[in-house]
């Protein structure tokens, strides 16, 4: 049960009914034992008794965010560890609760899960020295997994004598010894002396962002601080922000710049009030994206490429490493401001961990993005943290009104080389030994490819394949595009990504995917192609 919940470097379940077929796996009994499991396997980490720790607890806005937050701290205190619960926090700020000055906490556990509908919830967890891996959650989930089992009881009592157990123990924890304190406000004040800095205001140094007004859409998560907090103490407008007070049951629109819906309302409301600049936050502020003043929406390829215009300003010559799926545009735009792109994995952390690779080898790395809003930077700690780099472009924003000139995401948007067309298609893997069988397929496509099979002329393998099977196609006469077919990193799902320069070029690409797909009996739908218009 413990394993099923890992997802990659985080845990994720379903934590409330009202879905229908969803199961709850993720029970406030659950979040104890995690909690016993965290409070052991950091103890062991750090070489310390686990009573000399000292935790943080943090949550979003979800429904059952206070109950498992509960249970969390009667796990972490069951151990001795001290506890501090911070109730309503972002994903950044928690990590930076281990080290900011004053704070310094050994550890620190965010209950979100992102993006998800309402029902979902998960933890990510921190030490001193970043999130944690996917070898340490599996450890920890042992741990966690131990913990339960030596509450077991005989037979059907089992699950009944684990909760009452539970209950006993979270009775014990004096309140007293579990302070209730806000950590964002330690955050915001962190954010808006980054702020200060950063822009340097000639004139007004402590409201630098007099005479800006920006448009923050929270999507009903907890990025409603970030307008509230930050932007408004500095002196800016934030008139027309939408949805900054955290809602679990998200009313709006799900807080997720990946997501057409929510970038859609945060446009629309950009149209209608005419800040400087737009921001949308997910649910837990570790990722974001902008929006231009004319309401042309900046997320995926086009963030980073901003992102990446920033860095190169502050780090020229600087690599920049990317996830799989960013385009063949960005590549060109990064190189063309003399920057470096190594495009790698899809998945943040193996993102992040790329770029802080690259660093140890000697390769300066200042800017690891994602195109699903996931920005890490060398000098904020090489955590994602979306308020971070939405920041980056306010600073840009506010020098850019000081000293004239273009605004920043007007420049950014001439500049970016774009795909006529581009798509994304998930294929359903119909087999319960999913993983074997997408193997099995994309090894299958590796061969049709290479051996020329696909009767495609133009059609080469690119070289630097790090997941899947990224293809480029040139068909001559401006005719370019490209296509990467790739397993989900955590769904059983092959994920197919078109692009192409031409309009009408995607169909062409797609149709000779689909003459792939009926050479064998492959256990995966991929009727969507076909139907693609
Ligand atoms: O492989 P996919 O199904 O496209 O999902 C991959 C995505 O999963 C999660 O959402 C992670 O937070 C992202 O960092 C990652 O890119």
């Amino acid at each position: 049960m413990y394993k099923r919940i890992q997802n990659g470097s985080d845990v994720r379940g379903i934590a409330i009914t009202g879905v229908e077929g969803e199961n709850v796996n993720l029970t406030p009994t659950t979040a104890f034992h995690i909690g016993c499991g965290f409070a052991e396997w950091l103890a062991k980490r750090l070489g310390k008794d686990a009573q000399d720790l000292r935790i943080s607890v943090g949550r979003d806005p979800r429904l059952s965010g206070p109950l498992l937050s509960s249970a969390m701290v009667a796990g972490l205190a069951s151990r001795g560890s001290k506890v501090v619960q911070y109730g309503l926090a972002t994903t950044p700020a928690m990590y930076m609760s281990c080290i900011l000055e004053g704070h310094l906490n050994d550890g620190a556990i965010m209950i979100t899960a992102s993006h998800l509908p309402f029902n979902r919830n998960g933890f990510k967890f921190f030490t001193r020295e970043g999130g944690l891996e996917k070898k340490d959650i599996t450890e920890l989930l042992q741990q966690a997994a131990a913990s339960a089992a030596s509450q077991m009881g005989e037979g059907g009592q089992q699950s009944y004598s684990d909760a009452a157990h539970v209950l006993q123990t979270a009775l014990q924890v004096d309140p007293e010894s579990v302070p209730e304190e806000s950590f964002m406000p330690v955050y915001s004040e962190h954010m808006r002396k980054l702020l200060k800095e950063g822009i340097n205001h000639p004139e007004h140094f402590d409201t630098p962002l007099d005479g800006l007004h920006f448009l923050v859409d929270a999507g009903n998560g907890g990025g409603g601080f970030f307008a509230t907090d930050v932007l408004a103490p500095l002196g800016a407008d934030i008139t027309g922000s939408q949805f900054l007070d955290p809602d679990g049951m998200f009313p709006n629109h799900i807080p997720n710049p990946e997501d057409k819906g929510a970038m859609a309302s945060a446009t629309d409301a950009v149209k209608r009030h005419k800040p400087d600049l737009g921001i949308v936050f997910d649910t837990d502020v570790d990722r974001s994206a902008v929006v231009a003043s004319s309401g042309e929406p900046i997320n995926s390829n086009r963030y980073i490429a901003l992102m990446a215009a920033v860095t190169l300003r502050k780090y020229p010559g600087t690599t920049i490493v990317t996830d799989s799926v960013t385009s063949n545009g960005l590549t060109k735009f990064i190189k063309g401001l003399g920057g470096k792109h190594f495009r790698y994995k899809r998945g943040y952390k193996n993102v992040i961990s790329k770029g802080i690779e690259l660093n140890e080898k000697g390769e300066e790395t200042n800017l690891m993005m994602e195109t699903s809003g996931h920005g890490a930077m060398k000098e904020n700690y090489f955590l994602d943290d979306g308020a971070y780099s939405a920041l980056q472009i306010i600073v840009e924003t506010a020098k850019q009104q000081v000293d004239g000139g273009k605004s920043i995401t007007e420049d950014l948007l001439g500049k970016l080389p774009e795909p006529l067309e581009a798509a994304e298609f998930r294929l359903k893997l119909q087999t319960e030994n999913f993983k074997d069988e997408g193997a099995r397929i994309l090894g299958a496509f590796r061969g049709w490819v290479e051996e020329g099979a696909s009767g495609a002329s133009g059609w080469t393998m690119e070289a630097d394949n790090h997941e899947g099977w990224r293809v480029s196609v040139d068909e001559g006469e401006g005719k370019q595009g490209w296509l990467l077919l790739r397993a989900s990193l955590h769904d059983p799902l092959l994920v197919l990504n078109v692009e192409s320069d031409v309009t009408g070029g995607m169909r062409g690409i797609i149709d000779k995917v689909v003459d792939f797909f009926a050479i064998s009996d492959f256990k995966a739908d991929s009727s969507q192609l076909k139907d693609f218009q």
